[in-house]
């Protein structure tokens, strides 16, 4: 019996160890491609015939373009796993996969911590006004000339968080050790366990009544925007509000506006609608605190997605189901 086949899209730079198991149980094939139209033709080739399953990662776009249609009807009928290296797969359309039998995989809590972590850097940095003090120390004017205005304490202000996921509740969780007040919003309300005190609230009291409010909600084209003109026009005035979800959940443009305006005090942002391109307002605007995408950017939380990922793959190789399927496609793996 000929042995299994993998496809590796990206490149593994820490769980070495854990991948060389795979080599064990399957035979790895890498593209050679660097560009979509080449994988397709590398597809067409035979390349690739007979592999099952996938791993690929965020970087992986850039020589495959989106895991769409196209490049399922590309790919050999044979695969049927694509094992992702993230938590957020906006860059997979699911729906396709479903729809040609492939099952797709994510890598649920391995970045709970380290995206709370930095979603929390991002609510004091912006609530403190710090991005303006930076930029003046940079510039070799100590506070600057005026100083920054003075920033708020979040002691006793209201976090709404959109979107109670993993990373939702770990950011609660961090929240509440600065005496925050937790609200949130989600498509369906949580058990007691899981809220931990956080109080449900509609969308629209989230976005009226929030100090703060952290974006942590899955990007795919019922989220797409969720946060756009008219949702700036219902904020509380002086907001601040932290996005480390997906750029495209927010209108970057609508942001921008809202910022001139002043219904948005500040933003701390990790992502961006067409990243790695900023919207020239947030980059000219010294009130922003603005990181590369770097939310899960840490040793101990990349080889932490990289064995989640592997082990994955292992799983569709040696039994033909996933350790964690994406939630749009739980009921094929209970079938
Ligand atoms: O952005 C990071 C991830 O989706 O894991």
């Amino acid at each position: 019996m000929s042995r299994p086949k993998v496809l590796l899209l990206g490149k593994i730079d820490h769980a070495h160890e854990a991948w060389s198991t795979i080599a064990d149980i399957a035979d790895v094939i890498k593209p050679k491609s660097t560009t979509r139209a080449d994988f397709i033709a590398e597809c067409h080739s035979g390349a690739f015939d007979g592999i099952s399953v996938a791993y690929r990662t965020f970087d992986s776009v850039s020589i495959t373009g989106k895991i769409d249609s196209e490049l399922l009807d590309a790919l050999p009928k044979t695969i049927k796993f694509i094992c992702h290296n993230g938590a957020g797969y906006d860059q997979i359309d699911v729906q396709a996969c479903t729809a040609h039998g492939v099952h797709v995989s994510n890598t649920p809590t391995a970045v709970d911590d380290a995206t709370a972590d930095v979603t929390i850097w991002l609510l004091i940095g912006a609530l403190r006004n710090l991005p303006i003090g930076i930029h003046a120390l940079r510039a070799g004017k100590w506070r600057g000339s005026p100083p920054p205005a003075l920033g708020h304490d979040p002691e006793g202000k209201i976090l709404g968080i959109l979107g109670m996921g993993g990373i939702g509740r770990n950011v609660a969780a961090k929240a509440r050790a600065f005496g925050m007040k937790i609200r949130y919003h989600n498509r369906s309300r949580l058990s007691p366990e899981l809220e931990e005190g956080a109080e449900y609230v509609d969308f629209e009291t989230l976005l009226r009544e929030s100090d703060v409010l952290s974006l942590n909600l899955p990007l795919n084209p019922n989220t797409r925007h969720s946060i756009a003109a008219p949702q700036f026009a219902l904020m509380k005035p002086g907001i601040v509000i932290v996005n480390t979800a997906r750029g495209a959940v927010m209108d970057e443009a609508a942001l921008v506006d809202a910022l001139a305006s002043g219904r948005v005090a500040s933003v701390g942002l990790d992502v961006y609608e067409n990243e790695p391109e900023i919207h020239p307002g947030l980059l000219a605007n010294p009130a922003v605190l603005l990181v590369p995408h770097m939310g899960t950017w840490t040793q101990e939380t990349q080889q932490k997605m990289e064995e989640w990922t592997i082990d994955n793959v292992r799983q569709a190789v040696r039994e033909g189901r996933l350790k964690s399927i994406v939630p749009e496609q739980k009921a094929l793996e209970e079938a």
